[in-house]
């Protein structure tokens, strides 16, 4: 028998995709051939890897700089409890390569199995950033944008232009996804087509703000896997598209064709656009310097003498002080958790009729309250115009602080 072109258990182990029409051996060998890099190991970073892992992609690069946090858990499954405060890449490469929890037929006991040894991971703990990002991207065939934030996306969309490759971009929030692939084949657009100008730095909440069902990343986070494999084994349209994603819409999958790339873009329009031009955009500038610091911002306002720490709440309430106590987070927040004395008004309520919310005495103080610290300062900000020289403040660090410095049994979410 002539020498084969793969080991001879991966017939077994990929003959399922392999006896696929279209895909066949010479699918599996492209694969092995090939290598992806996912830039983010979180929530669309892990489920991608998974069925990347899985499918034989033979080189296959992590990249970020974050370690695994308790709140990731939820959605971010290649890690584990065992893996809390280690770097999110090595966790994700850890299990890459044994992520399978299977249960052994004869004892029942719970193992962990490698399944896919045989496969390259490159274990990049740093953050990406214009200076090392062409360096680090160049050696890989197709990119994945797994972030989730605006700086990123740019860069990343930058240099796959200027690299010539494929980006498989993914994005998820609330109950909402998206997928679209950037620079694909000679015309396809980047992402500074479709979205010239970065959003402001306040309306690009995290999941931390903003909230996401891990599910939803699961479903995106694969279909760039899905993506990623149909280009690198040759059965993709190489048509651009944006596909939009709603867990509530009915239907929840929509398919929008897009254009060719814009002539006039400033990045894959220019052809002019190269590696010197990348590295003298700083892209957190671009997307309009770094998420402003509330806390900083109120004191810049000249509030200093209008807030009050989590000590001074403790010490009013502790005393029965008459206190007005108001928690600006959502409805749906506040139903989690709140404060005994505390009144739930959600900050668009608030802003809309500060005057409502006022006490009928004066002399009363307001005290307000959210999670983190800065919709309080806004909230406050809206009464103060409505009432001058009365006591109004808002509560440094919020809830998260109450729990970290009062009490440790209020929940953290
Ligand atoms: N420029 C970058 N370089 C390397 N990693 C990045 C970069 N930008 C984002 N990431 C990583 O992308 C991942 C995005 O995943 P995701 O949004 O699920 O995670 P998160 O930041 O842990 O979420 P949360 O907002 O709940 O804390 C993060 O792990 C983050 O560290
Ligand atoms: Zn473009």
């Amino acid at each position: 028998m002539a020498l084969l072109p793969l080991p001879l258990l991966d017939y077994q182990r990929y003959g399922r995709q392999m006896i696929l029409d279209g895909f066949g051996l010479s699918g599996q060998v492209k694969l092995k051939q090939s290598s992806v890099v996912v830039v983010g190991a979180g929530g669309l970073g892990c489920p991608a890897l998974q069925y990347l892992a899985a499918a034989g992609v033979g080189t296959i690069g992590i990249i970020d700089d974050d370690i695994v946090e308790l709140s990731n858990l939820q959605r971010q499954i290649l890690h584990a409890e065992s893996s809390l405060g280690i770097p999110k890449a090595e966790s994700a490469a850890d299990s890459a390569k044994r992520w399978a929890l299977c249960k052994h037929i004869h004892t029942l006991e719970l193992m962990r199995i490698r399944i896919n040894s045989s496969i390259r991971v490159d274990v990049i703990k740093d953050r990406l950033t214009a200076q090392n990002a062409l360096d680090i991207l160049c050696g890989y065939d197709i990119i994945l944008d797994c972030t989730d934030n605006a700086p990123t996306r740019y860069l990343l969309s930058d240099a796959s232009v200027i690299l010539k490759k494929p980006l498989v971009s993914g994005a998820a929030q609330k109950y909402e996804g998206q997928l679209v692939i950037y620079s694909l084949g000679p015309d396809g657009p980047c992402y500074r087509c479709l979205f010239p100008k970065p959003p402001a730095p306040e309306a690009a909440g995290t999941c931390e703000e903003t909230g996401i069902l891990g599910v939803v990343t699961g479903i995106i986070g694969n279909l760039q896997a899905l993506e990623t494999i149909k280009l690198l084994t040759g059965l993709h349209e190489m048509k651009p598209s944006m596909l939009l994603f709603s867990a509530l819409g009915t239907p929840p999958f929509r398919s929008i064709k897009l254009r060719s790339r814009k002539a006039d873009c400033v990045a894959c329009g220019n052809k002019d656009f190269n590696l010197s031009m990348i590295m003298e955009t700083d892209y957190v500038q671009v997307c309009g310097g770094p998420r402003p610091d509330w806390v900083q911002l109120g004191l810049a306002n000249g509030h200093a003498g209008h807030r009050a720490t989590v000590q001074d709440l403790k010490k009013l309430l502790d005393e029965g002080q008459t206190l007005n106590l108001i928690d600006v987070r959502p409805s749906t927040e506040f139903g989690i958790c709140q404060l005994a004395s505390a009144r739930g008004v959600p900050l668009h309520e608030l802003v809309a009729k500060p005057e409502s919310y006022l006490p009928a005495d004066r002399n009363t103080p307001t005290y307000i309250l959210c999670r983190l610290g800065n919709d309080s300062q806004i909230a406050a900000d809206a009464l103060r115009s409505s009432r001058p020289n009365c006591e109004i403040r808002d509560v440094i660090g919020g809830l998260r602080a109450w729990s970290k410095e009062i009490d440790p049994n209020f929940p953290i979410y």
